[in-house]
């Protein structure tokens, strides 16, 4: 499978904090969401592979080029949506939409007034009187109307209404039917990824936790609950964080058939959300830092 994006042993250091040999791929037609908490690295990930920011080791290609040697044409194939307002306030969309376009050799006015008519933007307005909603909307649109082959985007559906979230989603769902396109997103909003993701990406404090299909996330990781005597020190191996308390324990399993054997029916087996996923990683890892500091 084809691989728009490929970041391989990237590293990069701020004060305080470091993106630590980070190898991932997107592959190209499908969805994929980007997860972590607060401050784990996203936003610089999608920079850096952006370009907007360099790294202080290893690769970054897109569409199989480097920036090196090939901005200029990768810049081109990008779609992409910011997170903050990249428009002046007191410019209408029109203005704003004649002055981006040429930037691009594949600029379609077609395409565009089509978004603008399906998303019911107001064109001759300033861009001071749109919601939040419409704004993202307009990023997308502008985003959408040079015939990008990868979209990304940084956590488009924060700050956005339920209704206006689930709309966006349909678009980005509508935009891969073709298999061409290809979308990379982040998100805090987990459950917005159960609707359209087919792959996920995370990372945590910087390092890579995973990439996946999302069915195998499911297939993979279980929580499991199940009563304190069941947990001993080599049971307790079979899990990514646990929480006990006085009733019992619940944990995440990373080995689901695996677990499942070694209990039997003495434990529950459930469905991990996203979140279940991402909560217990953190704590396995801040206890990890805390039993070797
Ligand atoms: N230009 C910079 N200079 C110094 N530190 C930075 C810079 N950009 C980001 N950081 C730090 O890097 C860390 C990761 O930030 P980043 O914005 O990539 O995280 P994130 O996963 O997008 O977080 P959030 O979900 O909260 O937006 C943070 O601790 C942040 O303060």
């Amino acid at each position: 499978m084809e691989n728009v994006i490929e970041l391989n042993k990237v590293t990069k250091a701020f004060e305080g904090f470091k993106l630590e040999n980070l190898s991932m791929t997107v592959k190209k037609g499908f969805i994929t969401g980007f997860i972590g908490g607060n401050g784990a690295g996203k936003s610089t990930t999608i920079k850096l592979i952006m370009n907007l920011l360099q790294p202080d080791r290893g690769d970054i290609s897109l569409f199989g080029l480097d920036y090196k040697n090939h901005e200029k044409e990768i810049k081109q194939r990008i779609g992409f949506v910011f997170d903050n307002n990249i428009f002046y306030e007191n410019s209408t969309l029109l203005e704003m939409k004649n002055m981006i376009k040429r930037a691009y050799v594949n600029w379609d006015d077609k395409v565009f007034n089509q978004y603008i008519e399906k998303f019911a933007l107001p064109l001759k307005k300033k861009i001071k009187t749109f919601s939040k909603g419409m704004m993202m909307k307009a990023s997308l649109a502008i985003a959408l109307s040079h015939h990008a082959e990868l979209i990304i985007m940084d956590e488009p559906t924060s700050g956005l209404d339920p209704t206006f979230r689930r709309e966006l989603l349909d678009i980005l769902h509508d935009l891969i039917q073709d298999g061409e396109r290809t979308i990379f997103f982040s998100t805090h909003i987990t459950t917005d990824l159960d609707r359209i993701a087919d792959y996920i990406t995370f990372i945590h404090q910087g390092q890579h936790i995973f990439s996946k299909e999302y069915y195998k996330i499911e297939e993979e990781y279980a929580i499991v609950k199940g009563e304190l005597e069941l947990l001993d020190r080599d049971t307790e191996r079979e899990f990514i964080g646990i929480r006990k308390s006085d009733y019992g324990f619940e944990a995440l399993t990373a080995n689901k058939e695996h677990t499942a054997e070694l209990f039997g029916d003495t434990a529950i087996l459930e469905k991990p959300t996203l979140e279940d996923i991402m909560l217990y990683t953190k704590k396995e890892r801040e206890a990890y830092v805390e039993s070797y500091s």
